[in-house]
This record gives C-alpha cells, sequence and structure tokens, in this order.
C-alpha cells in the first residue's frame, strides 16, 4: 500500500476514500494509483533510511485512535473539548514553532517534547517529521527561504485547523494533505518550498518522460493533447500564475543551452541520442532535455527543437514555441531534473522513457513518467555509486573541454550567468572540477534550487510591486482627476500638503479601507484625520466618493480635473444661474409664497383663538409652501416659550427608534425632547450604522437653524435647554416613563423609556448630577385627526436599505433617478426639486438616516416636506458623505434659489458657518455645534457646487437627462 493509502486509511478513510484520494491524485498528478503506490513504497524505504524518526512516528500514529483520526493533537494534555479547541488555535503557532525549530537545527522530534506535538497524522506534522533531515540537508538558510517554507506551513495549518472543525469536509482535505505528503516525501524539502513548483512537476514529467509511443507522430499528437488536458485541468493556474518570469527564464537557458550545445556539437560531432550525456546537458534544464528527447523521438528532428542544434536563430523559434507549450512555471524546477541528468543518468533517463513508451501507450503514459521523473529527480539520495562517477567524470571531462573553448564560450559563460541568476551557482560549478563540489552535489542541488526558487520569488515579488504599482498609477492617473476634484471640493487639499504619493495612499485608503468598512464604519470618525488636515482630507475623500462614487464610472471622467483655484468664486455657475442655459440643471422653481399659499387657518377653516399660544398661532400661520415665513416672528416667540415656559407634564413619544419625550407647557404649548447623551464633540460611533447611530439633540436645534439660514423653512423651530431631571423630568413624568426612572451608582438619576434602540439600563439618559440638556423642537399642529394629524408620509425615493448588507436600488442603478422622474409626484411639480434641497440640507449636516418624510396632507402634493427628524446629523465633522447628495447628482438637478444660497455662503460676505454660528450663539445651549462641524459646512458647500458643476459639464444643453450616475461604489 503507498504511503499515501495508508495515511488515507489512519485518517479515518475507508476504501472509498482511498479511490476517491487516488482519483483526486490522478487528477492532478497523472500516474496510476499502482504507479503511485510502488514509488512511494520506494520513497518511504529511501525516507525511511534518511529519517529514522518519521517512520517512529508512523509507527506511532498507527496506534492513535479517534484523535489522531481527526488530526488532533496526540498530547494527552489535550483531552477535553476545551483543550481541543486550544489545540485548534494553537496549531498553526505550533507548527510553525516546529518548523522554526527544525530550521534551527533544533531537534524537536521526540514526541512529547512540546504538549502540542502534532499528530503525525497530520500532514504538516508529517511534513515536520519527514523533512526533518532532508530539510536540514538541503535547506539553505536564507531568509527568502525561510519566509516561503513558513508561508507554506500556515497554509497546511490553515487546512488543519479547517480539518478539525470540519471533519466532514475533512476527508477532502485530508486527501489534498496526502497527496501533498506524498509529494513531500517524494522531494524532500523541495515539497515544503511550494506547492508552484510540485504543480509544476507533473507537466515536466509528462514531457520530460515524452509518453510517447512507437508511433511518433501518434505521440506528438497525444503529448500535445495530454499538455493541453494538463493545462486545462490543474495546471493551468500555476502556470499563469508564474508565465512572465518563467518564460524569460526560460528563454535565458535555452539560449544558453543552444550555445552550450553548439560548443558540444563541435566537440563531438554527434547526432546522436547520446548527445545527452554531453556535459553541457548537464546546464539543460529538464524540461529542455524532455522537449529534445521529444524531438529526437520524433525523428528526423522534423519538430522545430533546440537540440536540432543547427543554432541559435533556429532554436529560438522552437523556444519561442516550447513557451507556448511548456507550463511556464516548470521554471520554477530549473535544476532538480538537470541535477539528475547531468552525469549518466541522463542517458538513462532517455532510455528509461523509450522504455515507459514501450509500455504505455495509452493516456497513463503520463503518469507513469511523471512517476518516474520524480523518482529521479534525487538521484543524489538514491545513492547511485555509478551514476556519481558517470557525473564526475562528465563533469571534469566538461571542466576542461570547456576551458579549452574558453573563449567560445565566453557568452555560453555571460549567459550561464543568467542562468545562475535563475538557478543558483550551477553554471560556476559546472566549470568547476573540484570533486569537492561533486561530492556536495547533493547540497548543490539544494542549494540551486533553493537560490532559484528565492530568485524566482523575488523576481516576483518585483513584478508584483511593479504591477501593483502599474496598477496604481493608472488608478491614480484615473483618480487624479477625482483628486484634483476632491481638491476643489476640499479648498484645503493644498494646503495641506496632499497629492502625490500622498493622494495615492489617500485613494488606496479610500478604495480598499474605506470599501471594506462600507457597511458599518462609512460613518467612522476620522479624528486623527481631523487633526491632521483640519478635516480637509476626509473633505476629499468623501469628494473623491463623489466622483467615484456618486457619480459613476460612466460619469466620473468627465468630472473635472482641473486644480481649483484658492478661491474659486464659481463664476461659472453665476452666470448659468443668469442664463436659461442651463435651466434643465439649475431649474428656477422657488416657492412663490406670494401667490397660492394658503394657511394651515386656511385651510382648516380653524381661527386662532384670542388666547391663543405662540405655538398654535405659528402652527395656523403654516403655510402650503413654506412653515413659517421669511420675516415671521413667530418663530423666536415659539422658541423664547419652549425656552422659558415652566414645564408641566412629561410624556415619552411613542414610536421612532430612540427615546423621546413630549413636554408640555401650559397652555396647550407642546414640544418635542430629545435628550443629549453626548458631549458636542462625540463623533459617530465608527461601527454604528447610520441608522444605529445615537441621535444628537443638538443636531436637531442645528438643523432648524440650517433649514432657516437656507431659506427652506422646513423645519419645525427648534430650541436647546437645561431641565433639571428631577423636578422636571422625574417629578413631572407619567406613569410608563417614571417605571424607567433609575438611581446610577454616581448617585444621577437616569432613566431610559421604552424604545427599539437604547432604550435600556445601558443607554440610559442619566442627570449630571441632575441637569440635563435637550432639544425642545416646536410641536407639529394637530389639528386634524388620525395617526399622523392631517400629515403624509412618504417613503424617500433615495432612502437607503436600513440592512447591514443590502444596497438601495439608488446606489447601484445609474439611471435611477429617471426612474424616480416619471413616479408621482417627483414626475410634477416642486416635489422632485424639494428633495434636491433635501439633500443639499442633509449633505451638510451629514444626516444619513432620510427614510421618510412628512408633508401635510392638506396641502396635496403641490406642498412642501417637512424636514423632521435631524438627530443624525452632525456626527462626523470630518467627514462627507456625499452619498447623501446622490438625488442631485443622478438627477443633476438643483433649485436656482438653492443654488444662489449656496453660491452667497461661498463667496460671502459671510460664510455659512458664521451665519450658523451666530444664528446658534442665540440658542441657550450654545455653543450648539462643535467648531468643526461648523468647519464641514462651508467645505461641503464648496464640494455641493462643485458637484454642480460637474453635473453641469456632464449635462451640456440639449442633453436634458442627467440622471446617469452611479452610485454603485
Ligand atoms: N416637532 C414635532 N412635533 C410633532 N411630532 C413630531 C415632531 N417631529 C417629529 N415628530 C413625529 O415624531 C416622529 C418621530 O420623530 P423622529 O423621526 O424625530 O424620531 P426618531 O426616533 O428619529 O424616529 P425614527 O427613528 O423613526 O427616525 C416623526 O415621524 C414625526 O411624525
Ligand atoms: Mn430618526
Amino acid at each position: 500500500m503507498s504511503l499515501a493509502s495508508r495515511t488515507s486509511v489512519k485518517s479515518g478513510g475507508s476504501e472509498v476514500d482511498l479511490r476517491h484520494r487516488n482519483a483526486s491524485i490522478r487528477n492532478l498528478f497523472a500516474p496510476s494509483p499502482a504507479e503511485m503506490a510502488k514509488k512511494k513504497e520506494a520513497r518511504r524505504q529511501r525516507s525511511r533510511s534518511q529519517s529514522s524518526f518519521s517512520l517512529q512516528r508512523i509507527g506511532q500514529d498507527d496506534g492513535i485512535g479517534n484523535r489522531s483520526q481527526m488530526g488532533l493533537p496526540s498530547s494527552n494534555s489535550f483531552d477535553d473539548y476545551d483543550d481541543y479547541a486550544l489545540g485548534i488555535n494553537q496549531l498553526p503557532m505550533t507548527a510553525n514553532q516546529s518548523a522554526v525549530r527544525q530550521y534551527n537545527g533544533q531537534d524537536n522530534n521526540e514526541l512529547g517534547s512540546s504538549p502540542y506535538a502534532p499528530a503525525p497524522v497530520i500532514p504538516r506534522t508529517s511534513h515536520n517529521g519527514w523533512h526533518q533531515s532532508t530539510f536540514e540537508l538541503a535547506m539553505s538558510r536564507t531568509p527568502v527561504e525561510h519566509k516561503n517554507w513558513k508561508s507554506t506551513s500556515q497554509l497546511e495549518n490553515f487546512i488543519n485547523s479547517n480539518d478539525l472543525l470540519q471533519q466532514d469536509y475533512g476527508q477532502d482535505q485530508d486527501q489534498e494533505q496526502q497527496h501533498e505528503k506524498d509529494t513531500c516525501v517524494d522531494f524532500g524539502n523541495e515539497m515544503t518550498w511550494g506547492k508552484s513548483a510540485e504543480k509544476s512537476l507533473p507537466l515536466n514529467h509528462h514531457l520530460q518522460g515524452g509518453g510517447f509511443s512507437r508511433d511518433d507522430q501518434w505521440d506528438l499528437d497525444m503529448q500535445l493533447e495530454q499538455r493541453e488536458s494538463l493545462h486545462s485541468q490543474s495546471y493551468r493556474p500555476a502556470a499563469s500564475q508564474s508565465t512572465p518570469l518563467a518564460e524569460r527564464l526560460q528563454r535565458f537557458r535555452y539560449r544558453q543551452q543552444l550555445q552550450l550545445q553548439q560548443q558540444q556539437q563541435q566537440q563531438q560531432l554527434s547526432t546522436d541520442i547520446d548527445a545527452y550525456d554531453t556535459p553541457f546537458a548537464g546546464h539543460l534544464s529538464a524540461e529542455q532535455i524532455g522537449e529534445t528527447n521529444w524531438q529526437r523521438a520524433n525523428g528526423n528532428w522534423n519538430f522545430e527543437g533546440p537540440v536540432g542544434g543547427t543554432g541559435p536563430v533556429e532554436a529560438e523559434p522552437s523556444a519561442e514555441q516550447e513557451q507556448e507549450e511548456l507550463p511556464p512555471d516548470r521554471v520554477l524546477y530549473p535544476d532538480s531534473e538537470p541535477e539528475e541528468e547531468e552525469a549518466g543518468p541522463r542517458r538513462r533517463v532517455v532510455i528509461r522513457r523509450r522504455i515507459v513508451r514501450t509500455t504505455r501507450t495509452t493516456p497513463e503514459v503520463a503518469k507513469g513518467t511523471a512517476t518516474s521523473t520524480n523518482d529521479s529527480s534525487n538521484p543524489g539520495r538514491n545513492g547511485n555509486g555509478e551514476r556519481n562517477l558517470g557525473w564526475l567524470t562528465r563533469l571534469r571531462s566538461f571542466g576542461s573541454s570547456n576551458r579549452k573553448n574558453q573563449a567560445t564560450a565566453a557568452l555560453a559563460t555571460s549567459q550561464v550567468g543568467n542562468q545562475i541568476a535563475s538557478s543558483g551557482a550551477k553554471g560556476n560549478n559546472c566549470c568547476n572540477t573540484n570533486p569537492i563540489m561533486a561530492v556536495l552535489r547533493t547540497m548543490k542541488l539544494k542549494e540551486r534550487l533553493v537560490i532559484s526558487l528565492g530568485v524566482t520569488l523575488v523576481l516576483l515579488t518585483l513584478l508584483l510591486i511593479v504591477d501593483v504599482q502599474m496598477d496604481f498609477g493608472v488608478a491614480n492617473r484615473h483618480l487624479l482627476q477625482q483628486q484634483h476634484h476632491k481638491i476643489r471640493l476640499g479648498n484645503d487639499y493644498d494646503a495641506t500638503g496632499g497629492g502625490g504619493g500622498g493622494g495615492m495612499l489617500h485613494e488606496f485608503k479610500r478604495k480598499f479601507l474605506q470599501k471594506s468598512n462600507s457597511s458599518g464604519s462609512k460613518e467612522a470618525s476620522t479624528q486623527a484625520a481631523a487633526s491632521q488636515s483640519g478635516g480637509a482630507t476626509s473633505g476629499q475623500d468623501a469628494a473623491a466618493g463623489a466622483s467615484g462614487g456618486a457619480a459613476g464610472p460612466g460619469t466620473s471622467g468627465s468630472i473635472s480635473t482641473r486644480k481649483p483655484t484658492p478661491h474659486d468664486r464659481y463664476v461659472d455657475l453665476q452666470k448659468h444661474l443668469l442664463s436659461d442655459e442651463y435651466s434643465h440643471v439649475i431649474v428656477d422653481n422657488a416657492p412663490d409664497v406670494a401667490r397660492d399659499n394658503p394657511t394651515l387657518a386656511e385651510m382648516l377653516h380653524r381661527k386662532a383663538s384670542a388666547n391663543a399660544s405662540n405655538l398654535e398661532r405659528f402652527q395656523l400661520r403654516i403655510t402650503k409652501k413654506e412653515l413659517y415665513g421669511e420675516q415671521d416672528t413667530l418663530v423666536d416667540a415659539v422658541l423664547r416659550d419652549m425656552i422659558k415656559l415652566p414645564i408641566q407634564h412629561v410624556v415619552q413619544k411613542e414610536g421612532g427608534t430612540q427615546l423621546k419625550l413630549i413636554i408640555e407647557y401650559p397652555n396647550d404649548i407642546k414640544a418635542l425632547m430629545k435628550p443629549m447623551r453626548f458631549p458636542r464633540d462625540q463623533q459617530t460611533l465608527p461601527n454604528h450604522f447610520y441608522f444605529t447611530d445615537y441621535e444628537r439633540h443638538n443636531a436637531e436645534i442645528a438643523a432648524f437653524h440650517l433649514d432657516r439660514i437656507l431659506g427652506f423653512r422646513r423645519a419645525m423651530p427648534v430650541a436647546g435647554r437645561t431641565l433639571n431631571i428631577t423636578t422636571e423630568i422625574y417629578q413631572l413624568a407619567e406613569e410608563n416613563l417614571l417605571k424607567t426612572f433609575f438611581v446610577s451608582p454616581s448617585l444621577n438619576l437616569c432613566f431610559h423609556g421604552k424604545c427599539s434602540y437604547y432604550c435600556d439600563t445601558s443607554h440610559a439618559i442619566c442627570g449630571n448630577p441632575d441637569m440635563l440638556e435637550g432639544s425642545f423642537a416646536a410641536f407639529l399642529p394637530n389639528f386634524e385627526s388620525g395617526n399622523r394629524k392631517g400629515r403624509k408620509l412618504w417613503r424617500h425615493p433615495w432612502r437607503r436599505s436600513y440592512h447591514k448588507r443590502k444596497k438601495a436600488q439608488w446606489e447601484t442603478d445609474a439611471n435611477y433617478c429617471a426612474l424616480v422622474r416619471d413616479i408621482p409626484p417627483y414626475d410634477d411639480g416642486r416635489r422632485l426639486y424639494d428633495l434636491m434641497d433635501m439633500a443639499v440640507f442633509d449633505f451638510l449636516t451629514g444626516n444619513m438616516d432620510r427614510h421618510h418624510y412628512e408633508t401635510f396632507k392638506v396641502y396635496g402634493n403641490e406642498t412642501f416636506p417637512l424636514h423632521l427628524d435631524h438627530g443624525r446629523g452632525f456626527g462626523r465633522p470630518f467627514h462627507d458623505e456625499l452619498s447623501i447628495l446622490a438625488p442631485v447628482l443622478q438627477c443633476c438637478l438643483v433649485r436656482k434659489s438653492t443654488l444662489v444660497k449656496l453660491l452667497e455662503f461661498h463667496n460671502g460676505p459671510k460664510p455659512l458657518s458664521q451665519l450658523m454660528s451666530e444664528s446658534l450663539s442665540q440658542d441657550p445651549v450654545s455653543p450648539v455645534l462643535w467648531q468643526p462641524h461648523l468647519e464641514a459646512l462651508d467645505r461641503r458647500t464648496g464640494i455641493i457646487l462643485q458637484s454642480i458643476r460637474d453635473c453641469i459639464k456632464r449635462n451640456p444643453p440639449g442633453d436634458v437627462d442627467g440622471s446617469e450616475a452611479d452610485l454603485s461604489s
């Protein structure tokens, strides 16, 4: 039974498993099971002689029960599940530690030397055991190698860990591991060098072995077929991974080989098959030899081949051909076969191939040859003295002949240098007649392997770096525009010195880090970024998001790439305001409050009573087009009432996600209170979604002021006020709310109310010690009956998914706006423009929580949407969430009046931040906003203006439908 089979049985496998496993191996490695078994047995014998310890372990494995079947550590210290779990966690480390010890020459082979001694049946463990001797013999201890080896070990560990956790699936894993083990046994430490080399082997063998029948032509066809099938089956990935490097290396070696062969031909003047015995053949790579043999086997050199040896000119095409035909990753194994072929064995290999040919005329030939080549890849350890002698002799003769032909070989030698680079110091060694070198040939083989693999890795790494850099370069070029866009949007980007490498890094962060966190951390605070760049960086970040994300792939290229002038006054936009040229983008749709603008009192035929409160009068004055007039003095009166009037009763507001209180004042005045939870500078928690974010009372206050400053007047007046939690809430609270009051450990009075989020003890609202700040929003009118007291609830077309993983349609549909435009009430009237305003408003506050909006039912569709619920705004002052602007970007639409306001804020005389600051200073809880939030307002104003400019460019006159933006990224 083959080693692999034995292992499979030990791992709890059945005959079915064996067949399955063998089938897998056949798929991967071509040799037939019988062939494999024979070879494995032979190798096992060899390995036994090399590593008696391994056998010891194997022997003990056989007696191990279920634990070892599961791949569990065999140590008795793991007796319960916890230990098992511990074992799982520690196995990878154990293996690595063990391997490192091996690497360091420490003997960790004794069972029980570590409580985490891996079970021998685990291939990883087997590696440790089996490779012990060969590893130390052959490993060249360079960091690169070590690293490479270690990573392989980690992969194995990973698989093993999976094994432990998924025993059902474990069978397949076992088979894979055993397959690895098999190869490991075959090649000792070579296998620990990476599976790509292993994967290349079957092809090497297949090609080298030839696998031809006596019918050369048939053979050729078949081999091509087999090659193709092998390529297409399991080796293509490996080949494709290493193709560029491999091709280059192969070319090098081909040229070198050809020159050397020319020299050889000059010397020996023979075209006999014995040409393989030439010392030059020692330079031939496995595939080259295989190819040569193949050509010879095809007779008359009718297939162009390098050993046709007519010269480099002819050889070059064949080299090219081989590049097409052969898996390039064979280069990863540059010298294993040549080592074998360096002396007498070269002829022997040829003979053997012929034997194989005669015995195998079916596709199984490939398997057989692959195995035989596997077998012969370690000739040194085979201890074939005769071979060694022949090898030495030829080495010497080659050395002398080489010296004779020094001048001729100069070029070849220089090319040998290339080979040295790729396959170690072999070139030099070939010319060296020092017998010591010959004696150390096994070592040399390993060293050469190691060095070539190392060089290959380095080259691959370099290629990767170059590739990544090029990729970045391209990406950066592509995104550079957006960065400039960002710069303009960010305003301060120049000052921060961003750009160049920093820009690239920025894009990298944007592309990868933000994306990876997109589900949860889009609201992540970026305090660090803020401290470094005053928030500008994040602003640009979001701006890039606007270009790359909101603007979408189809349109991002057209977004402005110009570096903005320091004080861009958006003269172009100002011009557009004056002309009708871009009326399809900048829409003159300012609500005309002087016409057709009935009040609620008129609509509902109600009159304010003589002793009506400010609030009631305010409510009755609400018009179809706005909540209050621009010069309405009642707003301040209402605010004052909410701030000054004594509180009479406190009730928790039903519905919603977070705690809200209805504060009742005398004269039937009501306010909706949202309590303070955090200090002003508390930013949105990084792992909070927009819909799980805490609400901020100060955001409600600030939003009202902003809405008023923007001239929308669609938000109810909100004021801040500090309450005594004991006297103004607890003592006035309704019974249900009272039940939730408690005294905290620090003796503060707390309550949590009842709601769907954050209404529990751990999210309680506490006085400090008993003072509590809150926002007080003037209560909406409830003149009408019904659930919403005469308000109609609308789903926002650009609402978010409110799901951790799902995206909303607008995020993926570039033409989403076109869809919306066709649906009432957005197909007609003001509503769509109102949504644009709302997007501008929400973008300025950073509020992503606009899932619904409400209108006064009595006004029908031609009325404004109420700006309610802004508790989740002003959470990330250093981040500009451009997706909030999606409606504007996708529809390429903005009200002229809104644009005028934005330009006013941007160009002065007073920036928005100042207007806000002044307005907010009137509030009792001033300063309402943390300064970075005020600065963010100015920054975001610029971003909106830039976005409008960009969308204007995308939508020249005549191209009415500008809805092509895609927010998928
Ligand atoms: N000033 C107000 N006066 C009266 N009712 C209001 C006022 N503001 C909001 N409401 C009503 O209270 C409901 C909840 O308010 P709000 O949306 O601010 O709370 P919320 O906890 O954020 O709710 P949600 O989590 O559903 O967004 C609103 O849908 C609205 O109908
Ligand atoms: Mn809300």
